[in-house]
């Protein structure tokens, strides 16, 4: 799904971060001299503590990076084989051939091969599931992959004025940049930020301006949408790392950081704001570990997070990013524990303490109730249906009752079965199209379920402040004296009248709260497809 555009029009003056060209880089270019002194100073400290770190347990990060380096944590299938006791040998032409030793001997010689052929049998099993787990895993990946790599790249102005569900995107967009504007900062930017006021009645001038700047790491940054968001955090980001595994979004989104640097993209020639050092990565950010990445590596990420991390690591390790997001993109993850797990292992890896993880996802409640509705309904329905034979006949298969829901807009449906009352146990691998008109076709995802997602971040140390549904996040902070105005900048509402700028369908994929069946549930309880959080690292 596409969510695209920067949220324009607010002007914040702020000092001028550092604007040096990646161009293309490679991984691991060495981005030290293109950042802050605040970023040096942070990295010298990361050095420092690394060094410390590597004291402490001898192994450096790159041989044990390597060794964890399957995404199913197996070892390496090399490695596998060179350990392999049974290698077949040829031998050689020019040796003598050997002669067999008579009697019990040559029926253990026999006894030996049954035994070998048997391990040998086993082993070839092992490595055929395995590569069989393997490609079901990529074949996900690379479904998502193709098509957001085949999504086309319109360009604002269509965006803006063609679009079936500009609305929907634009409000998207605002959600996104709220979510930006209230958790990107540290804590002591927003008490600063908080005693302005007090001060300013003081009329004794602003308060010092704050050097300490954002490193930001998106995991799914697509085409570079958020980028223009960004730009506008109220606490300048000194550095934004966007990795996906879709490369030409990668290539769309470092096309468009390029054009904002270079000014191409500001109407009428404008000069610029000041932009943030970035740098774009294709990577599976789910299925694999981020610490082969250059750059992630030198702001500094820990692979001892979560369960099993020693308690050494989780009171001095950390990584060294302020803020991670990933914004419509965790609900790939849920494919598996595994994929889950990894992806927590990279956020909180890569989180110093205090640092936030902000994001937005579709809502298990919602799919939880629509689910529930579903089998109520079509029991109901079959209650009034004339009695049919109770067994199957022989050769006729059961159908599976498949939930589904949308209008012409949105639709999202389960090709399998679900349950009956919308829990999702265990919580992985609830798999459910979702079709978005022009941006998302049919794509799997897989439900988030909430609770079970909360339950998992506390192994990695994420504690949740905040989670709200999109629908409350508007009616919470409309009239906010920033974000409403930034609202009707971005033509979320209409200026007179102050509605939603939104068709009736396309407001059903937002909130839902004209569909039919459980359109009162639904509007009682303010829930939307989509919600929004944030975690801090503690
Ligand atoms: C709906 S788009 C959102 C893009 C962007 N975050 C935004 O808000 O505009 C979902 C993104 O998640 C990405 N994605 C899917 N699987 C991923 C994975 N394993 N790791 C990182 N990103 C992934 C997709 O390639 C796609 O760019």
């Amino acid at each position: 799904m596409e969510h695209h555009e920067g949220a324009g029009g607010r002007s914040t003056p702020r000092s001028p971060g550092r604007t040096s060209n990646t161009n293309t880089p490679t991984e691991g270019d060495a981005p030290t001299e293109t950042l802050s002194h605040a970023a040096s100073k942070r990295k010298r400290l990361q050095e420092r503590h690394q060094a410390r770190k590597r004291g402490r347990t001898p192994p450096s990060v790159f041989p044990r990076r390597n060794r964890s380096r399957s995404p199913n944590g197996a070892a390496p299938r090399d490695d596998r084989r060179s350990r392999s006791p049974i290698q077949p040998r040829s031998p050689s032409p020019d040796a003598p051939r050997q002669r067999k030793r008579p009697g019990g001997g040559a029926r253990q010689g026999i006894a030996d091969r049954e035994t070998l052929r048997r391990r040998q049998e086993e082993r070839e099993r092992a490595e055929q599931e395995d590569a069989m787990r393997n490609s079901q895993q990529r074949g996900v990946t690379d479904v998502v992959r193709q098509h957001y790599n085949a999504v086309p790249e319109r360009g604002r102005e269509w965006r803006k004025t063609e679009s079936k569900i500009k609305g929907l995107r634009t409000f998207n967009n605002w959600v996104k940049s709220t979510l930006i504007q209230k958790f990107s900062p540290d804590e002591s930017f927003a008490a600063r930020f908080d005693d302005a006021k007090e001060w300013a009645d003081d009329s004794q001038g602003p308060p010092p301006a704050d050097d300490s700047r954002l490193l930001v790491l998106d995991l799914g940054c697509g085409k570079g949408g958020d980028l223009g968001k960004w730009q506008l955090a109220p606490q300048t980001v000194d550095l934004y790392v966007g990795l996906d595994p879709a490369n030409v979004s990668i290539d769309q989104a470092r096309g468009r950081y390029d054009e904002m640097r270079s000014g191409r993209r500001n109407p009428r020639g404008r000069r610029p704001p000041p932009i943030f050092h970035a740098e774009f990565y294709p990577k599976d950010c789910f299925g694999e570990y981020l610490g082969d990445i250059g750059i992630v590596q030198q702001v500094g990420i820990d692979p001892n997070v979560g369960p099993g991390g020693s308690i050494m690591a989780s009171r001095f390790g950390g990584g060294g990013f302020d803020v991670v997001t990933s914004m419509f993109a965790i609900h790939y993850a849920f494919e598996t524990e595994e994929k889950t797990r990894q992806m927590l292992r990279n956020v909180a890896g890569s989180l110093k303490k205090g640092g936030r993880f902000i994001g937005v996802c579709p809502n298990s409640d919602v799919i939880s109730t629509r689910v529930a509705a579903y089998h109520k309904q079509r029991k109901e329905g079959e209650a009034t249906k004339p009695a049919e034979p109770e067994a199957p006949e022989d050769g006729e298969v059961e159908e599976v009752a498949r939930a589904e829901w949308g209008n012409d807009i949105y639709r999202v449906r389960f090709p399998g079965a679900t349950p009956e009352d919308g829990v999702f146990r265990p919580p992985f691998g609830w798999k459910y199209s979702y079709f978005m008109k022009e941006a998302v076709e049919e794509v799997p995802e897989y439900v988030v379920p909430w609770e079970a997602f909360r339950a998992l971040t506390e192994d990695y140390n994420l504690e949740l402040q905040y989670r709200k549904p999109f629908l409350d996040i508007w009616e919470d902070e409309k009239n906010h004296p920033e974000l409403g105005p930034l609202s009707e900048r971005m033509g979320v509402r209409d200026r007179v009248t102050g509605a939603l700028n939104m068709t009736e369908e396309e407001k059903d994929a937002v909130s839902e709260f004209s569909s039919s069946f459980i359109a009162l549930t639904l509007r009682t309880n303010k829930l939307g497809f989509y919600h929004a959080f944030c975690f801090y690292k503690v």
